[in-house]
């Protein structure tokens, strides 16, 4: 059977898009999934993801990460499929779909930027040496020295396999204060089992965890992420975090046709 995909990339979050409205996807081939995000003997990405019709919004997001595993939310495929989705005329400049995590609403501007709204964030954990919260998928968020030449994959891996998170494990999130609005991080990417060079939930998570720890008073934080910047927004109101949005590009890639 020949299937349609499409790439695209999000400060180089980067997806594989395939529109499954007529459901013709093996949903359940994991190892095939793996293999079209595999960057040597298929596509290549981070995530694969499937736009299906939804009785009630304009589409549903079915996520996959590289492993080929279904997974929680993620913030720039959900700003992916809405270019995506704009590209396939299902939608024009805004958009209401469903995901693991329940509604979203995003919109597209005239520079392509997309703005993602994403879950509200009520349970923020606090420790002397990291924090950790779920913005639709779970982020640990640690501050470190060195953010340049730190050793993401070494040392999220053993975060995200030790004991703090069991068997579901966490994102890992490495982040550097640069000034009063503004932060980079590097993230390790549970599923993907790598750093990836940038990842929206974990930009989300990053910018509540520095307004938590008062590392900035703003509710406007641009992100440096190895693939370029986004920027996250909320209002904030008695320790809950609501109209949280997530912002950036959402780039078209290439397309192709694939025999599975
Ligand atoms: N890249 C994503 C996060 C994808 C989900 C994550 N790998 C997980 O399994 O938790 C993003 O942009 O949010």
């Amino acid at each position: 059977m020949q299937i349609e995909f499409y790439k695209y990339q999000g400060t180089g979050n980067d997806f594989v898009m395939i529109d499954n409205r007529q459901a013709i996807f093996p949903k359940e081939n994991i190892q095939l999934i793996a293999h079209l995000c595999d960057r040597r003997f298929g596509i290549g990405g981070d995530g694969l993801i499937l736009l299906e019709n939804d009785p009630e919004t304009d589409f549903k997001m079915v996520y996959y990460n590289s492993d080929g595993n279904p997974s929680s939310m993620c913030g720039n495929g959900g700003r992916c499929l809405v270019a995506f989705a704009k590209k396939l005329n299902v939608i024009d400049d805004n958009a209401t779909f469903i995901a693991t995590d329940g509604l979203h609403h995003a919109s597209v501007a005239d520079n392509g930027i997309v703005s993602l709204q994403m879950i509200n964030v009520d349970e923020v954990k606090i420790t002397p040496d990291y924090v950790f919260m779920n913005t639709g998928s779970p982020h640990h968020i640690q501050l470190v020295e060195d953010l340049e030449n730190y050793n993401v994959k070494e040392n999220g891996a053993s975060i995200r396999y030790g004991e703090l998170y069991g068997k579901q494990g966490s994102n890992i999130n490495f982040v550097k204060k640069i000034d009063e609005t503004t932060f980079s991080l590097r993230t390790y990417e549970r599923g993907v089992e790598d750093e990836t060079l940038a990842c929206g939930t974990g930009a989300t998570a990053v910018a509540i965890a520095m307004n938590v720890l008062g590392e900035t008073k703003a509710n406007s934080i641009d992100l440096n992420v190895e693939g370029g910047k986004l920027v996250v927004s909320f209002d904030k109101k008695d320790g809950q975090f609501t109209n949280v949005f997530l912002k950036g590009p959402a780039e078209f890639v290439f397309k192709g046709t694939i025999e599975i």
